[in-house]
This record gives C-alpha cells, sequence and structure tokens, in this order.
C-alpha cells in the first residue's frame, strides 16, 4: 500500500478552491488513475475566516506561505497565489530547496524566473510543473513537453488571453467601443486586479514565453517578446477588418527562424472564416506546429476555476504516478539562451488611413509604398460626407522594417490626416 500524497495548497482563490474540489469530489477516480491517494493536508491564505464556498475545516490552516511550503506533512506544494516575487517564489524555492515537487498556475513568476526555478529544482530533483499557467484547462505544456517530443517545433501561435478576445469579440457584436467593452469586462470580473496584464498584452506575453522556452529548447525569454496591447484597437477596425474578411485578434507567435527566435503578441487580423477567427467569448486557442506532426490546434477554456484547476490537477496526478519531466521538458543546464529574431518575418498589412479627398493624394500614398518596396493587394476607399476619405489598404508580404519607413513617408505627404493605422495580418 502506497503513502497519501498531501497537497499544501498555498492561494484559496478561484483556482486554489478548483482544486481543493477536484481533490474531494474525484478522490476515488484520482487514486484509481494514479496508483496513489491524493488527499489536502494544509492550506494557507491571506484571510483565514473568508466563506469560500468550500469546508476548509479538515485541513491545518498556515498564515505564512513559506511554512506551509515546509511543513513535514506537506509532500507537494501548490502554488495558486499568484504574482511573480513575493510569498509566491518565496514559498516556491522553500519548498525545492527541500526536495518537494511544486505545481503551479503562476505565469508571471514561470515566465520571469523560470529558468533559476527549473535549475533548483532540477538541482534538488524535484518536479517543477505548471501545465495550468498557460492556456488554462488546454493540456499544451503537457503537449509539447510529451505528445509532440518527438517533433522539431517550428512554430506556436494563438489566443492565450481569454479576457481580450472577450473585449474584441465583443467590441464587434455590440458595436460598442474599447472603453465601454473594457467596463463591461470589468463589471464581469474577468480582468487582472491589474488590467494592464490583460489589455497590456503582458499575461499572454508570458504565456507565450513559456511555451516557447518549452518548444525551442532556448531559455524563456519573456523580454524577447514584442508586446502590443488592445487598448489601442477601435470599433472602425474592427468593422473594416471584418469588411476586407478579417478579425483582429490579439495574437501569440512564436517562431524558430534562421535568425533566431521570434515572439510577438500583438493585435493581428486573421482570416475570418479560419479557426482563430472563429474564436468567440473567453475562450483560447494554440495553434502547435511540428516537423513530423504538421499542426496541431487545441481550444478551450483559457481560465476559470474548473478549467485551471484541471490543469493544476493533470499535475499533480503526474508527480502521484512518480513521472518526472524537467520542468522546460529538458534538462535546464541545457536551455540555450534565446538568440532573438525580432520583426524577421515578412507579413501582409492592413492599413487605415484618412486622406484629404483632393486629386493626386491616392498616388502619393501610393509612391511612399513603392518607394518602401511595398505593394498593393488591395484597397478600398469608402463613402465619405466630408473631406476626410477613410481608407483601407492590404499589402502584400514586407518586412516590418519596411512598413515602418513607408509608414513615416506616408504621414510626411501631407495629404494624411493623423496616424495612419497598421497592423499585421497573420501569415499562413
Ligand atoms: N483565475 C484564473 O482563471 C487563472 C489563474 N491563473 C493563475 O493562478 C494563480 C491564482 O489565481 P486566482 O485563483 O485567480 O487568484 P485569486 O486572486 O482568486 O486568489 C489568490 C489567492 O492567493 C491568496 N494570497 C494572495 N497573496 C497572498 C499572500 N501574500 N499570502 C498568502 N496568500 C495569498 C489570496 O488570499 P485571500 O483569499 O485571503 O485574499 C487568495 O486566496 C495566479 O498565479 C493566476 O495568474 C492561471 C490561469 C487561470
Ligand atoms: N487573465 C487571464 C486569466 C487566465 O490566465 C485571461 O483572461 O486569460
Amino acid at each position: 500500500m502506497t503513502t497519501p500524497l498531501r497537497l499544501g495548497i498555498a492561494g484559496l482563490g478561484t483556482v486554489g478552491v478548483g482544486v481543493v474540489k477536484i481533490v474531494e469530489e474525484h478522490g476515488a477516480l484520482l487514486s484509481a488513475r494514479t496508483g496513489r491517494a491524493i488527499e489536502v493536508s494544509a492550506v494557507s491564505a491571506r484571510t483565514r475566516d473568508r466563506d469560500r464556498g468550500v469546508d476548509l475545516s479538515g485541513y491545518t490552516w498556515e498564515d505564512d506561505p513559506v511554512a506551509l511550503a515546509k511543513r513535514d506533512d506537506v509532500d507537494l506544494f501548490v502554488e495558486l497565489m499568484g504574482g511573480s516575487d513575493g510569498p509566491a517564489k518565496a514559498a516556491t524555492e522553500a519548498a525545492l530547496a527541500l526536495g518537494k515537487p511544486v505545481v503551479t498556475a503562476n505565469k508571471a513568476m514561470i515566465a520571469i524566473h523560470g529558468q533559476a526555478l527549473a535549475e533548483l529544482a532540477e538541482a534538488n530533483d524535484a518536479p517543477l510543473r505548471f501545465e495550468a499557467a498557460v492556456a488554462g484547462g488546454i493540456p499544451c505544456v503537457k503537449a509539447l513537453t510529451e505528445g509532440l517530443a518527438g517533433n522539431v517545433i517550428t512554430r506556436i501561435s494563438g489566443v492565450m488571453n481569454g479576457t481580450c478576445n472577450y473585449i474584441l469579440t465583443r467590441m464587434e457584436s455590440s458595436g460598442l467601443p474599447y472603453a465601454e467593452v473594457f467596463k463591461e469586462a470589468d463589471a464581469l470580473g474577468y480582468l487582472e486586479a491589474d488590467p494592464t496584464l490583460d489589455v497590456g498584452g503582458i499575461d499572454a506575453g508570458h504565456k507565450l514565453a513559456i511555451l516557447s522556452a518549452i518548444a525551442f529548447g532556448s531559455r524563456v525569454d519573456f523580454e524577447g517578446v514584442q508586446l502590443q496591447g488592445i487598448e489601442r484597437v477601435s470599433i472602425d477596425d474592427i468593422h473594416r477588418a471584418r469588411d476586407m474578411g478579417y478579425r483582429i485578434k490579439l495574437l501569440g507567435e512564436a517562431r524558430r527562424t534562421e535568425a533566431g527566435i521570434e515572439q510577438s503578441m500583438r493585435p493581428t487580423l486573421v482570416p475570418a472564416d479560419s479557426p482563430l477567427g472563429q474564436l468567440e467569448g473567453g475562450t483560447n486557442m494554440v495553434v502547435i506546429e511540428g516537423d513530423a506532426v504538421g499542426q496541431i490546434v487545441m481550444r478551450g477554456a483559457g481560465a476559470g476555476e474548473g478549467p485551471t484547476a484541471s490543469a493544476v490537477m493533470a499535475d499533480v496526478a503526474d508527480i502521484a504516478r512518480g513521472l518526472t519531466i524537467a520542468p522546460f521538458g529538458q534538462p535546464a543546464a541545457t536551455l540555450t539562451p534565446a538568440i532573438r529574431a525580432n520583426a524577421a518575418t515578412q507579413c501582409a498589412w492592413y492599413i487605415r488611413l484618412s486622406l484629404r479627398d483632393e486629386p493626386g493624394a491616392m498616388a502619393k500614398v501610393a509612391t511612399e509604398l513603392g518607394r518602401s518596396g511595398i505593394s498593393i493587394d488591395r484597397m478600398r476607399q469608402y463613402d465619405h460626407p466630408g473631406d476626410d476619405a477613410p481608407v483601407l489598404i492590404v499589402t502584400h508580404p514586407c518586412a516590418p522594417a519596411d512598413m515602418t519607413h513607408a509608414l513615416t513617408g506616408v504621414t510626411g505627404t501631407g495629404v494624411v490626416n493623423g496616424e495612419p493605422v497598421a497592423l499585421q495580418i497573420q501569415t499562413p
């Protein structure tokens, strides 16, 4: 008879409560699947007396998460507090230093301190797992580290922040501007405590950096992600993009190129009829491309109590089974420093500008694009009551640096009002 695996859970919010529920409700199932009983031994949060909708009276309470991680009756430390530093990191380090396995959903901590934590984990023979840190309930970390281990991964793309996808799809369906839909998302409780993590693309950038490290065998490089949030996406752009057959998504792309690794998280046009284009509301999608397997598409809930706890429990179950996999899929010492190859890939662009309606104005814009070697694929000018004509241009693929150069020239023609809006179109 094996001994039970005793969990110490720090953080009893949305995800922590979900984990407690699964352990309580699916004890027999988990034991049958892993060959070992899994039970909660001790818990920690900031406020002891809060009603969390689950009975915690059977578990030892610790005020201090570090003390919880060190307890003799805790075999596995489950970190569900959040925050890249502070108690989450301190308690994780304390557990790993004692050789205890750690499971966390903390994308910020793994994206920023992942390499150091992986080295600490491996030095102490302690598993460190973080399936829930990326795309909630979608098992994309396991897919990369296990199911696709025989592939050279060439590209990862996807929608990894449900809040942004909710805001963008809701803007389109309601016709409401960004500021209004942001308020709705806030009222619905979708936003992180610091909303810039969501709408600034930072949360999704953390997730992309984690997947990218596993996929390309490089050290996690969040600083190398080119980040642009959704705050400046206008309802006009959403409607105009739709007219041209696209939808705007906060899209993450990580590629292995000859020059190095390219990582970006930015509002991007995707074909409206593609799986990514059809992704509604708070759902996430992760697309992985490997040399042997081709393309894999995974879609599901990227957040919430059940989906995120489901991912946490997948890691707990692996540890109960005795499965050991290096945190990033290969020993931390073999992960290479990420060579950044940002803006290496050519792509087509959507440009929206407000043009003075006078002879030769369009020709001046086309000349500036041509001067930078950019060829126009499609162009449309909309009806307009006054002297300013709304114009949309879709270009053929070009280097991002050429587009930057062209936009400076276009702005300098004197026939464009304000700054042109330029968004990338996803490359097939
Ligand atoms: N919510 C989601 O859908 C997802 C969350 N995640 C990640 O999971 C983790 C947990 O998220 P979530 O459950 O939503 O967060 P919540 O804010 O709902 O809960 C956080 C919990 O941590 C406790 N806590 C916070 N600071 C401390 C501290 N200094 N000492 C002790 N306890 C502390 C809080 O205590 P108290 O309750 O007393 O305030 C609370 O119980 C985060 O890393 C998050 O990024 C990942 C994917 C999806
Ligand atoms: N804020 C995140 C939560 C899940 O990581 C999102 O909206 O996707």
